[in-house]
């Protein structure tokens, strides 16, 4: 048993409990996870994160390793290292599961450069080659997806009315269907004159209140089918979003991060 300190913190209320372990050394396993994460036995969250060194060979001043509720590894969340870079209190490059990515703090807000989307099948992957701007497939009256890697894997839907959608019941269906073998995160969106309306089922986590890769690939999408150009607001149930893209370029995200409160915790 030995004493941790943590941070709880959220992006635009997907929330994490974060580790900051630049200083020394944390192992976790997956039950461990789980447990930390539960709302109800545990400290609660949608994700948990641990800040580590970068490593020796690294340009990085830091990495982040970043777990979601159901104690799975994943290699990226867009409001984590948000908060992430907030915690380091500065301009900050991160070694992440999807590559280094640059933060940048500014006025009440941080700005993640989140690298390259990837746009071909297989960096989902999906289980057989298709064009991830129009997949030929359907579930009910969910049909057309899109489809969009930011390191983690995204699939999405644009319809008439996200709301009317029963994504409790068709994001776990979709999240486990065979197409998608390392699963999926599932993002519903519809249009409107303010910008792209965003709900998100989690891969690993469930319902959250934002998913900042989903609003990335979702953003994505919607300029790869001209649906709109960037910057765009991309509007989800815990806030706003600005996400930025030009095809060929990187895809930058900025939004606000909510530190809640310091803890510590025996385990
Ligand atoms: N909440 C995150 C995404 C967390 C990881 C995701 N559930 C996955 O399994 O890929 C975000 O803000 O991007």
């Amino acid at each position: 048993m030995a004493h941790h300190r943590f941070h709880k913190m959220h992006g635009l209320g997907n929330d994490f409990v974060i580790f900051d372990c630049r200083e020394h050394d944390l192992s976790l396993s997956a039950e461990q996870v789980r447990a930390l994460a539960d709302r109800h036995l545990g400290i609660g969250c949608d994700q948990l994160i641990v800040m580590r060194p970068a490593p020796a060979s690294s340009t990085a001043d830091m990495a982040m390793q970043i777990f979601n509720h159901d104690g799975s590894e994943v290699s990226a969340c867009g409001n984590a290292t948000r908060c992430v870079v907030a915690l380091a209190g500065r301009d900050v490059l991160i070694e992440t599961g999807a590559g280094l990515l640059r933060g940048t703090l500014g006025d009440g807000a941080v700005t993640i450069d989140m690298g390259l989307p990837g746009l071909e099948w297989d960096a989902l992957p999906l289980a057989y080659p298709m064009d991830t701007v129009h997949l030929p497939v359907g579930w009910e009256d969910l049909t057309d997806p899109a489809a969009v890697s930011m390191g983690n894997p995204h699939v999405i839907f644009f319809v008439d009315d996200g709301a009317a959608v029963d994504l409790e019941r068709l994001g776990p269906l979709i999240e486990h269907d065979p197409l998608f073998p390392e699963r999926v995160n599932v993002n519903i969106a519809h249009m409107a004159d303010d910008g792209l309306h965003l709900r998100v089922w989690e891969r690993g986590a469930g319902l959250t209140l934002a998913c900042g890769t989903g609003a990335c690939a979702t953003a994505v999408a919607a300029i790869r089918r001209k649906l709109v150009s960037g910057p765009v607001p991309v509007h989800l149930p815990g806030g706003t979003l600005t996400i930025d893209w030009q095809p060929g370029s990187n895809v930058s995200m900025t939004g606000p991060t909510t530190h809640v409160f310091t803890g510590e915790i025996d385990f």
